[in-house]
């Protein structure tokens, strides 16, 4: 059925920003701690398409927790603005149009699996969506158990079942499978992927490689509170513009000066000694190879196109 002008414009109207589930505009958040202020995220731009599985992928420390929590209206950017669907996080919530699986807290110990289920749907109005949420999670067989006797992989499908009460447009994880065996991992995803196919967007914050490379068709890699790199997870390891050069340097001479050199070659990412090994990451692997053969004495040339987890060490190392 073609939407006519007055349909589009009540769409429009709902939401201004079609097609995406979340946008973070220069959003900061500072911290005012006992050593003075720390920029948790310092300036953070990025949009999420609805139907998208987006990893959200930094080492600790990142700011991926201090993001999901200003996504999810619990705490409010220090400057910049969020939107999901086009209403501020808080509305979102209060419409069930987003929700979370979050790293902490949530749960009764002395609740039951099934109690705590019932109880948060009482909340949400949503005891209809008891049994299918249950079954989806994988979580019947465990009805009767205490939480406090469910295992942390367990408990993190509880927190997942709770998380899809309210039917949300957006979930948002935050290291959801933590404590969960490959199987129960495997699982997990099947679903989130199934979710996704049916129009559920999902962003999962993460900090291994391969849970992004392995569920995610998009990653965003955040480091020191910024946005390092934001495209196809397939094309993570290309991002760093090039190849690792590893050579080992000559036991006669200092290796201060030569990696100084090294450091001065156009566009390089990183460089790094080990023992006597060092290793450069950048696009301009031949200008690499031949200061470190003819200039530094170098031998055992190697040269090797850099591997996700070496494109994420050059990336979040190099700020
Ligand atoms: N309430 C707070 N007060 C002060 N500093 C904070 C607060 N919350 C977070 N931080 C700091 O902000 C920075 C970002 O933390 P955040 O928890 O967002 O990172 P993360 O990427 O989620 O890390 P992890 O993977 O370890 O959970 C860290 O330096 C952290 O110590």
């Amino acid at each position: 059925m073609n939407e006519t002008t007055e349909q589009l414009a009540a769409r429009l109207e709902a939401n201004p920003d079609p097609g995406i589930a979340l946008r973070l505009d220069g959003v900061r958040k500072t911290f005012h701690t006992a050593l003075g202020p720390l920029e948790a995220v310092a300036g953070i731009d990025m949009s999420v398409g609805t139907g998208e599985i987006v990893a959200f992928l930094g080492p600790n420390g990142a700011g991926k927790t201090t993001s999901i929590d200003m996504m999810l209206g619990l705490t409010a950017p220090t400057s910049g603005t969020i939107s999901v669907f086009g209403k501020s996080p808080r509305a979102a919530v209060e419409a069930g149009e987003i929700s979370a699986v979050l790293q902490t807290g949530g749960l009764l110990r002395d609740l039951t699996v099934r109690e705590t289920v019932t109880a948060i749907a009482a909340l949400h109005g949503a005891k209809d969506r008891i049994e299918e949420v249950m079954e989806r999670t994988n979580i019947l067989s465990l009805s009767r158990r205490k939480v406090s006797k469910c295992s942390g992989g367990e408990q993190q499908r509880l927190k997942f079942a709770l998380a899809l009460l309210p039917d949300p447009r957006l979930l948002i994880l935050d290291e959801p499978t933590a404590g969960m065996d490959v199987a129960a991992r495997h699982a997990f995803w099947g679903t989130m992927r199934q979710d996704a196919l049916e129009g559920r967007t999902v962003l999962f914050a993460t900090h291994y490689l391969e849970e992004a490379q392995d569920f995610a068709e998009r990653t965003i890699l955040i480091g020191a509170g910024r946005v390092l790199a934001d495209g196809p997870t397939n094309q993570l390891r290309t991002m760093t513009g090039g190849h690792v050069v590893s050579a080992t340097l000559p036991d006669d001479r200092p290796a201060e000066p030569a990696l100084a050199a090294l450091r001065t070659l156009p566009r390089v990412v990183s460089v790094r000694l080990e023992g006597r090994r060092v290793s450069i990451t950048g696009p301009e692997s031949d200008a690499a190879a031949l200061m470190l053969l003819t200039g530094l004495g170098a031998r055992e040339l190697e040269i090797t196109a850099p591997t996700l987890e070496s494109a994420f060490m050059a990336l979040t190392e190099a700020r």
